[in-house]
């Protein structure tokens, strides 16, 4: 493609053409500094006047990829390998691509082979050396390009052989459009050879230069509106996303979002603390449509097998992990099995990441990681204690995934810090269904509203808050599910994302005491209380600062206090027993 760009400049006075259907704002394309500079300027500003009549913003920044398209918080990440020199420079290609491969799940490399020769050498170069830099077939996609002036005919070809383009529809639509494409070119570049002899007194030789100038300018103008149908494409493709103890409280929630989102789900979890009713429930929400992008896998995360099966037969673009046991009491009692659930089962989670090129990871974390704050509200960068077994797992956890992002840069993870979790789907049918006698207030609340516990035991009326009792962060539960989204798109988005923690609450807090009267005025129940001494471990006051994830990842919670008790309400009063039918 350089080839082509170094080759001709393009006329002035001949405006970019655009894409039938480009709307406004299409994306994003980011070129690198050191790419553009080896390019001819004119075909520079050529292609950013082009993609401009695209609605596409071009930035010239200092990247390691040539080109990255950004379409709705999908990056896609090109390299041109223009100058193939098997004796020289091969190596250094294969280990430029080895490395961005593990930054863009999505990267295609453009390799200009014009000759037989160099297309001979690249097929040997490309099995001699897949093993040493870690290629598999078709990760990343190389897109070999004979015409250097015209690639997308095999661009499109290739990328569908290999699987990329799950739209096939899409994939041939293109490809017959490219030789209509092509055609019209040909035809237009015949007729402009004509008139230039009718209506100009220049020789034939000049006719014929300026024809096939026009002719290359038309080229790449094709090249580039291929290109973004491509990369149009590419950001179509539905994203694959395995979701860890997806059959739980906030996993369902989430999967449901997932699922309206377009993503394709696969859970795994070990039904520990859930019931497969609840998937079913799930299914039953998004509809049969979406319900075909679900799959549900019974395993656990502390047996490697487990968790190689589900890597080894489908590639993820990335993983929310949300498996784990949560009660800080049976944490206190029993410490070791916490260790083993939550940080054994993540420390394998990450070795099949590592193993299959899936680094993007949404972690679990919780505001337990602040212990008892000295100051409220809770920032991201305060200085993080654990008060109890339970809360050092989420803590080793963080501390972990920060090591392993500063071993391997490329890791994109994202620590999001749940507040309160409440609330439950509007419609009623998922919701918080804990084993046992309940540990938190709302859980606890709901089963004395339907009569299944006598009375609330409100531990603290002394603290030094309004009316004596302790203040949280109560968010609901939907909140936090397109919370989710927002930190797994700003994963997709954002090579620079790094490690980063996020804190996921409302930002207000609330009483236990107000709490009850919400809930009291939204089921028009009454909720018995018996006021008790205050339970150990817990802080006065605890609500989180909001501006990280409302400046960087676009979140911002929607529903207050008396939606959170309504929906709560709603699936309490619709499944007294939670999802068993009856007790
Ligand atoms: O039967 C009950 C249960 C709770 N509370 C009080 O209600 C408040 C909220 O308690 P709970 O719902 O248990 O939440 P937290 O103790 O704030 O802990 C939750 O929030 C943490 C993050 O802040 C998470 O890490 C924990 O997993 C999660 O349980 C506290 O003041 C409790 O003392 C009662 O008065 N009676």
């Amino acid at each position: 493609m350089a080839t082509s760009g170094s080759s001709h400049g393009p006329s002035t006075d001949q405006p970019p053409p655009s894409l039938p259907n480009s709307g406004s704002a299409a994306g994003v394309c980011i070129m690198s500094n050191a790419w553009k500079d080896e390019q001819d300027p004119s075909l520079i500003s050529f292609i950013s006047a082009f993609l401009g009549s695209n609605s596409f913003r071009l930035n010239f920044v200092s990247i390691s990829p040539d080109l990255i398209f950004n379409c709705g918080g999908v990056s896609i990440a090109f390299v041109f390998v223009t100058k193939w020199d098997d004796c020289c420079n091969v190596g250094s290609i294969f280990n430029r691509v080895k490395r961005l491969k593990a930054q863009f799940a999505r990267l295609y490399v453009v390799a200009t082979l014009s000759t037989k020769e160099q297309d001979d050498s690249f097929m040997r170069s490309y099995f001699h050396f897949s093993i040493r830099y870690e290629m598999e077939f078709g990760k990343p996609a190389f897109v070999l390009v004979t015409d250097p002036e015209m690639g997308f005919e095999k661009i499109v070809k290739i990328s569908t052989s290999r699987g990329m383009c799950k739209q096939q529809k899409v994939a041939s639509k293109v490809k017959v459009e490219l030789y209509l494409a092509i055609g019209s070119i040909e035809a237009a570049a015949k007729t402009s050879k004509e008139d230039i002899l009718a209506n100009t007194d220049l020789s034939s030789d000049k006719a014929d230069s300026l024809s096939r100038d026009s002719l290359k300018v038309q080229k790449v103008s094709i090249l580039f509106s291929k290109l973004l149908e491509f990369v149009e494409m590419g950001s179509s493709v539905e994203q694959n996303i395995l979701v860890t103890g997806g059959a739980g409280f906030i996993g369902t929630h989430t999967v449901v979002q997932l699922l309206k989102e377009g993503f394709k789900v696969s859970i795994i979890d070990n039904l520990d603390n859930s019931v497969i009713e609840a998937v079913d429930r799930v299914r039953e929400l998004v509809g049969p449509d979406l319900s075909n992008k679900l799959e549900f896998n019974l395993g656990d995360l502390r047996n490697k097998g487990d968790i190689e099966k589900l890597f080894s037969k489908q590639r993820f673009d990335a993983v929310i992990h949300f498996a784990g046991l949560k009660a800080v009491g049976e944490s206190v009692g029993n410490p070791r099995r916490y260790f083993d659930n939550n940080l054994v089962g993540t420390i394998n989670l990450y070795e099949a990441m590592a193993k299959y090129h899936c680094k993007m990871m949404v972690f679990s974390s919780s505001a337990t990681v602040y212990g008892q704050p000295e100051k409220i509200p809770c920032v991201e960068d305060f200085e993080l204690k654990a008060m109890n077994p339970y809360g050092r797992t989420k803590l080793f956890l963080e501390e972990i995934a920060r090591d392993i992002h500063a071993a391997e840069p490329e890791w994109r993870i994202v620590l999001l810090r749940y507040f309160n979790p409440v609330g439950a789907h509007e419609s009623g049918r998922i919701g918080e269904d804990p084993k046992g006698i309940p540990n938190n207030l709302m859980p606890y609340i709901q089963q004395v509203a339907v009569g299944r516990l006598p009375e609330l035991n409100v531990y603290g009326h002394d603290y030094p808050t309004e009316d004596g009792s302790a203040v949280r962060d109560y968010i609901h539960v939907m909140d936090l599910a397109d919370g989710h989204i927002a930190a797994l798109r700003k994963l997709f988005a954002d090579p620079k994302i790094g490690c980063t923690a996020y804190n996921l609450g409302t930002g207000r807090g609330t009483s236990v005491l107000e709490m009850v009267a919400a809930f009291e005025k939204a089921s028009g129940k009454k909720i018995p209380i018996k006021l008790c001494p205050r339970r150990a471990g817990d802080a006065t006051a605890v609500y989180a600062s909001t501006e990280r994830a409302e400046k960087e990842l676009g979140w911002k919670a929607k529903y207050g206090v008396d939606e959170m008790c309504r929906d709560q309400w709603n699936w309490a009063n619709n499944n007294p027993w939670g999802y068993q039918k009856k007790l």
